[in-house]
């Protein structure tokens, strides 16, 4: 075929979405998920619940863990305020490159910061090299076995605070346990989980957890 399915989805935006305009490279990628090739983006349900979390919210500054496409990057940064940013780590270079694209074509590339690296080593530098003080919502959607690692950083970084939102995708397909035991398990979080389907597949269930940071600053 020579092209991979992330760069269809890609030229499939760029043939049926209206430039500048989020919500139709949103539908756009959902129409395209439903009627031509399944993608492991957060799709209407998920996404109904990012989009309440980030307009109670009101972040400022968002972290999400895994690019992907860009479809919960472009999600999120649609209902962010003016001066709001979200910084987004995926590490595969494919992948960020597609998404660099579907950013642009969502006319958010002044909100988005699509980050090709791995995900510990931008967690460390968030602070001196990517000017950031607090994060108040991290979106977890990268390897499932990583969030663990990377919620512990993040803590450890201090770069959470009363109130700070944590979602995470996936908790029940494929699963992350680990994470699931630590965040339900400390004493620094309250969470709340939502059964939802998994991603444009009507008759599969998965879920999402949202964790609120209550430990000390
Ligand atoms: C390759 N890769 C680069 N980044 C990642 C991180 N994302 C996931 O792994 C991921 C996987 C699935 C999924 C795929 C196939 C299947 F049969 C069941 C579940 C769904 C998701 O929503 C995900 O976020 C994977
Ligand atoms: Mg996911």
């Amino acid at each position: 075929k020579g092209t991979t399915r992330e760069q269809r989805a890609l030229k499939y935006l760029k043939e049926h979405a209206r430039q500048g305009d989020p919500d139709s490279v949103l539908e756009t990628f959902d129409e395209f998920c439903r009627t031509q090739e399944w993608a492991m983006n957060a799709a209407e349900e998920k996404g109904d619940i990012l989009d309440e979390i980030v307009r109670e919210l009101q972040p400022t500054t968002c972290l999400e863990l895994g690019t992907y496409c860009g479809y919960s990057a472009v999600r999120i940064a649609r209902n962010l305020s003016p001066s709001a940013r979200l910084i987004t780590i995926e590490v595969n270079p494919d992948y960020a490159a597609v998404a660099r694209e579907v950013v642009k074509l969502a006319g958010l590339q002044d909100k988005i910061e699509v980050i090709n690296l791995d995900s510990a080593d931008v967690i460390r530098e968030l602070k001196n090299t990517y000017d950031v003080t607090k994060l108040d919502l991290v979106f977890l959607d990268h390897w499932k076995y990583l969030y663990i690692r990377d919620i512990k950083l993040i803590e450890e970084e201090k770069l959470l605070k009363k109130g700070s939102v944590v979602f995470a995708d996936n908790v029940i397909i494929p699963g992350a346990p680990g994470y699931l035991e630590y965040i339900r398990g400390s004493k620094n979080y309250k969470s709340t989980f939502y059964s939802v389907h998994f991603e444009y597949m009507d008759d599969m269930k998965d879920g999402v957890e949202k964790s609120v940071y209550i430990g000390d600053e």
